[in-house]
């Protein structure tokens, strides 16, 4: 990654608090801290270079420890970043690193069901990793894609699957590109949405 020497404080001081939070209470699959940056964190940054490039506001569904929403607020700082996440103690781990990172992200600890279009009415990008099947995804941010949001979700080899089970309960214009980290994965981009079926 191409990135400035503030950028790097941010992801070190993230990636040193959560292996210090790791040792007593479950972030991450322990199996993945070994390879923190490139499962996790090369895993969500490369989301940004799909987003559009004038984003000011992102939200991010089940944040967990915070990927993707926590990387994105280290890369982009300008962005306002809400982390919805409803675990109550991830949460509470997502306060600590934004404090840490010195990154102004706003975290709710809710289900994704109550914030979006009550608490967040609109955003430019809405994201979600390893939540949920597809199809509920778009459900969970009808809300947001509705105002113009793009949906950009992670997805394994299962991604045009997903998107074939979707598209017979939302119609929407969807692209999918290539993970940079998973040679089988695939990023799904939700570019347009035109509500459900
Ligand atoms: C498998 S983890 C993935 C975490 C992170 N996105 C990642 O890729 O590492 C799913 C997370 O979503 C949270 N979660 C589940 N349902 C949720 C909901 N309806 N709203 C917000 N968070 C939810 C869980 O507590 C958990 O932390």
């Amino acid at each position: 990654m191409n990135v400035s020497r503030e950028t790097w404080a941010r992801l070190d001081a993230y990636v040193a608090l959560l292996d210090k939070w790791q040792a007593t209470t479950n972030l991450v699959a322990p199996s993945t801290l070994e390879a923190v940056w490139t499962r996790h964190v090369a895993d969500s940054a490369q989301i940004m270079t799909l987003a559009p490039a004038h984003a000011t506001v992102w939200v991010d569904f089940g944040s967990g420890a915070g990927f993707p929403g926590l990387v994105v607020a280290a890369l982009r700082p300008d962005i306002r970043v809400h982390l919805v996440e409803s675990n109550g103690k991830k949460a509470a781990f997502l306060r600590e690193a934004a404090r840490a990172m010195g990154v102004e992200a706003l975290v709710h600890g809710a289900r994704a069901e109550a914030i979006a279009g009550s608490a967040v009415t609109s955003a430019d990008v809405v994201s979600a990793r390893a939540l949920a099947p597809l199809a509920d995804l778009v459900r969970l941010a009808a809300p947001l894609l509705k105002t113009g949001a793009v949906g950009l979700f992670p997805k394994g080899r299962e991604a045009e699957a997903e998107l074939t089970v979707t598209a017979k309960s939302w119609n929407v214009e969807a692209s999918l590109h290539p993970s940079l980290t998973e040679p089988d994965a695939r990023i799904v981009r939700i570019d347009r949405f035109l509500g459900p079926r």
